[in-house]
């Protein structure tokens, strides 16, 4: 999408209108439409609010009025997500590049950082300055929240997708971020030498059950990626790995805080309780009250 082709006012109007419909026929919501161009038309919230762009002469576009049919087709009939068609979320303070090689990062995970913040705060070791991990990082998003809000940690960006990696990469680069976080690529603990050393890993791995991700609504189940959702025949194969292996590469006190899904936390709370070598576990919720995010400390040494 970089060359501007130029279009009068009222002929987008007319498309948006149209597409406005085809969406409500098609049960895709209407809001799209207009985040589809804002990112192609360079038109902004309120003048697609009031329509005031109707009036313009002209409008440069990054694509033809019948290209951009085209991919609004496809959003309606493919249910390709709108994201993917713009290469772009918001996530927190950032505009993320996503691109179907990435899970689009989902505005509950955001809460994780802010759980991290927190339990660094609550904390009485100096964890902030320290390293941190984010296993399968996808776009960057958990690793560019936490370079954000730790400004002193460094991060090291794991995950097994050498096409999500180059995404993730991209992020931090545009973001001014790179030089706090470290990429690469491997599966789980695997590429990390860090035993014993690290102030808090972060994650949030595929956790959907395999049978269940065919059910899952199709923007999600025809696009995003199968690594990114499939967690093994109950979901949890990742998180079982992460109760399992991280303990030794935590330093005592460092934070082990992963995302879940619905209905996982009391299995997830029991694998932390039995492993041993975790304490203060606690489960949290997400901004909907969906129990989502399991939180604990590596014991030290007593
Ligand atoms: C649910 S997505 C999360 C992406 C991102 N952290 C976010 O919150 O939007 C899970 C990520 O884990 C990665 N992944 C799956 N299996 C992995 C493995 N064995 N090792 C490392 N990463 C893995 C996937 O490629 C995917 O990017």
């Amino acid at each position: 999408m970089s060359q501007q082709l130029l279009t009068s006012g009222l002929a987008l109007w007319q498309w948006r209108s149209a597409a406005q419909k085809a969406a409500l026929a098609a049960n895709v919501p209407v809001t799209e439409v207009d985040w589809l161009l804002q990112e192609v038309a360079g038109l902004d919230r309120l003048s697609l609010r009031l329509e005031s762009f109707k009036n313009l002469p002209q409008i440069p576009l990054q694509l033809s009025l019948e290209e951009l049919e085209n991919l609004w087709q496809r959003r309606v009939n493919e249910h390709l997500p709108v994201q993917y068609i713009t290469g772009v979320t918001p996530w927190r303070h950032f505009k993320l590049a996503v691109s179907p090689a990435v899970l689009i990062p989902r505005p509950e995970t955001e809460y994780i950082i802010d759980l991290a913040v927190a339990a660094v705060q609550n904390h009485h070791c100096q964890l902030e300055a320290g390293h941190w991990a984010d296993l399968g990082t996808g776009s960057g998003a958990i690793a560019l929240g936490l370079a954000q809000a730790l400004p002193l940690a460094t991060i090291h960006a794991v995950d097994c997708s050498a096409a999500a990696l180059a995404v993730a990469r991209q992020n931090a680069q545009a973001l001014g971020l790179a030089h706090q976080i470290h990429f690469y690529q491997g599966s789980w603990w695997e590429p990390l030498n860090f035993k014993g050393q690290l102030s808090g890993v972060v994650s949030n791995p595929p956790y959907i059950p395999s049978q269940l991700v065919p059910q899952l609504q199709p923007e999600v189940a025809l696009h995003e990626p199968w690594l990114a959702l499939n967690g093994g025949n109950d979901g949890l194969d990742c998180i079982r790995h992460l109760v399992a292996t991280s303990a030794d590469y935590l330093q005592p006190g460092g934070i082990w805080l992963i995302e879940m899904m619905a209905g996982q936390a009391e299995v997830v709370a029991a694998l932390l309780q039995s492993h041993g070598s975790y304490c203060d576990i606690a489960i949290y919720p997400d901004l909907a009250g969906i129990e989502r995010f399991a939180l604990a400390y590596r014991r030290g040494e007593e």
